[in-house]
């Protein structure tokens, strides 16, 4: 039988030659749904092959995990998400899995699609009980042999907050058990569109089966710790969707980026009469005393993302440090009078690794903000305390033409002079106000990190990276990646579109490095130095092949 569902979670996943998948909002995806359904694949088809892709996942997932005897209990609430929850409870029953059903919802106030699917489980007998009864002695015993499968029906793309104190039972209730969740298109308590949390509880769900869109609110922010695994199942074939598609009257919310087009943006071989001249000058500024370690990485990284030369501006304490680990670099002792002739001879300068919020750091970042003001043709990447330095200022100063910001959650709420909970409410607004503001690239740094400029569409989204990645040192590898990724005189020249494109080469080659150093190093022991060599790999590749090869 034909997969019904894509993994969009696995680093060889390829899809065509597309280089993006298109991330949408809640209302696109109802949007679609009813585009599907002027069509002709209406609401119970629609549900039905919902339902077919869900039981294939469990039936694979079993098989996968030789689970012995498989159980499967179903949580369903009012909407639509339920109906697909029905359908799958009673394709799982009449295959001979035990199969019960928690609803929060009495029947009796289930309508249209929903109420006909519950009566379909009805009437083959399922179990159906209202929260909160207990369990059936069978399933409890299925439980405690750990071969439990949950399904969460509860909420889908209809969700609204809050959710109320006995809902918020139900999936503490369900993220308790020793079972593995899977989620109907949305994990019950995420918010589809901006990965916000909905209450005091969200489902966490080992993984998340959505259904004929991918959800905005799946991929970014908090939402990796509840979605788990993602997989996409399109129900309907595609040249559907995308007319589907082109019927809607507003833009999709963002775009994945895929592996499959990732490689495709490595630098392209050198010419064979080469000199380091044509790869660009990088001017890396930091490193107070305390941060040595910040700059270092980002200088290693500068260089193994192939800048044609990498000077760096630092305290005398750290330069003999810094040439022995990196000899190619060339360091120098940071003075502010110094700093404007260094600057004139780059391409890029990085401002940040390290900078500190002494009087040295302010001093550094003062005199480059008056070289910028006067020349404003470089490149410049700003990161760490060059950004807080900047979000301080009183009168903040008109930022270079060609300008990246790097921002962690933190540093973001610190420029929009807001909270950490407000960035996580909605990150891809955070991220296109900062833009906006700034007029600059902006890469608002965390799980799912995303890529904007207010001449780009929309935002980009990297799939990879792991949780060993929230350690020290990790932005300054990717801030060293950025500069030297944009130092080719050429890159500095090119269109804003074509610029974002290596940005987002360096944070896809940055995520990725850490998903392959991980396999090495484990989650918890993973450094951000680890990550020097998996990137040059990484850099290395040119065909898919090459590419599935490092992920064997
Ligand atoms: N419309 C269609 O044809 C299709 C819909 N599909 C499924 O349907 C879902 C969307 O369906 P719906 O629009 O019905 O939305 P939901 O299934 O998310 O349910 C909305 C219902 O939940 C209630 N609700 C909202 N927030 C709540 C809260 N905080 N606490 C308690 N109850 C709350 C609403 O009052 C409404 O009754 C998708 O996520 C997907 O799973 C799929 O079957 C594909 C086809």
């Amino acid at each position: 039988m034909q997969p019904l569902y894509i993994p969009l979670s696995q680093h060889k996943f390829t899809y065509g030659t597309q280089r993006l998948w298109p991330l949408v909002s809640a209302a696109t995806s109802q949007a679609l749904d009813r585009a599907l359904i002027a069509q002709g694949y209406t609401s119970p088809l629609l549900m039905q092959y919902a339902a077919d892709a869900l039981w294939q996942y469990l039936q694979r997932l079993a098989s996968v995990r030789q689970a012995q005897a498989p159980a499967l209990l179903v949580l369903t609430g009012a909407g639509h998400n339920a109906g697909d929850g029905y359908l799958c409870a009673a394709l799982a029953y009449q295959a001979g899995w035990p199969v019960q059903i928690i609803s929060l919802v009495a029947p009796e106030k289930l309508q249209g699609e929903p109420q006909k699917s519950y009566q379909q489980a009805q009437a083959l007998g399922i179990p159906i009980h209202l929260w909160p009864q207990v369990l059936s002695l069978e399933l409890q015993q299925a439980h405690g042999q750990g071969d439990l499968y949950v399904l969460d029906a509860l909420l889908g793309t209809g969700a609204q907050a809050p959710i109320q104190a006995s809902w918020c039972d139900a999936i503490a209730y369900i993220n308790q058990m020793s079972a593995y969740i899977l989620a109907v298109d949305v994990p019950s308590g995420l918010d589809a569109s901006t990965s916000a949390l909905l209450g005091n509880e969200c489902v966490r769900a080992q993984a998340t089966l959505s259904l004929i869109s991918v959800k905005a609110g799946l991929v970014t922010g908090q939402a990796p710790t509840y979605v788990g695994e993602l997989a996409l199942a399109p129900l309907v074939p595609a040249h559907a969707l995308a007319t589907a598609y082109t019927s809607l009257s507003f833009a999709q919310q963002a775009d994945l980026l895929l592996a499959a087009g990732v490689w495709q943006q490595a630098p392209k071989a050198r010419l064979a009469h080469a000199h380091k001249g044509h790869y660009g000058r990088v001017l890396i500024v930091g490193g107070d005393l305390g941060y040595g370690g910040a700059i270092l990485l980002a200088t290693q990284a500068a260089l193994r993302a192939g800048a044609g030369w990498v000077r760096v501006l630092t305290r005398a304490e750290h330069m003999a440090p810094i040439l022995t680990r990196t000899p190619e670099a060339m360091v120098l002792n940071a003075d502010p009078q110094r700093l404007a002739q260094e600057i004139d001879q780059a391409d890029v300068i990085l401002l940040g690794p390290g900078l500190g919020q002494t009087a040295w750091g302010r001093a550094l970042y003062q005199a480059a903000v008056q070289t910028w003001q006067q020349d404003s043709t470089k490149t410049w990447v700003l990161d760490a305390d060059a950004l807080n330095l900047y979000a301080q200022s009183p009168h903040q100063p008109l930022l270079p033409k060609t300008c990246v910001l790097t921002p962690h959650f933190g540093e973001g709420a610190r420029l929009l002079n807001t909270s950490v909970a407000q960035i996580q409410a909605d990150p891809y607004r955070a991220v296109q106000t900062i833009a906006t503001q700034t007029q600059a690239f902006v890469v608002l740094k965390g799980a799912g990190s995303l890529i904007y400029h207010p001449q780009l569409a929309r935002p980009w989204v990297c799939p990879w990276g792991n949780p060993g990645m929230a350690s020290a040192g990790m932005g300054d590898t990717l801030a060293g990646l950025i500069a030297g990724l944009l130092a080719p005189p050429t890159k500095c020249t090119l269109s804003i579109q074509v610029q974002g494109q290596a940005i987002a080469y360096a944070v896809a080659i940055h995520a990725l490095a850490a998903d392959l150093a991980v396999k090495t190093w484990g989650e918890t022991s993973m450094l951000a130095q680890d990550l020097i060599p998996e990137i040059a790999k990484l850099m290395q590749v040119k065909s898919p092949s090459q590419w599935d090869a490092l992920w064997r």
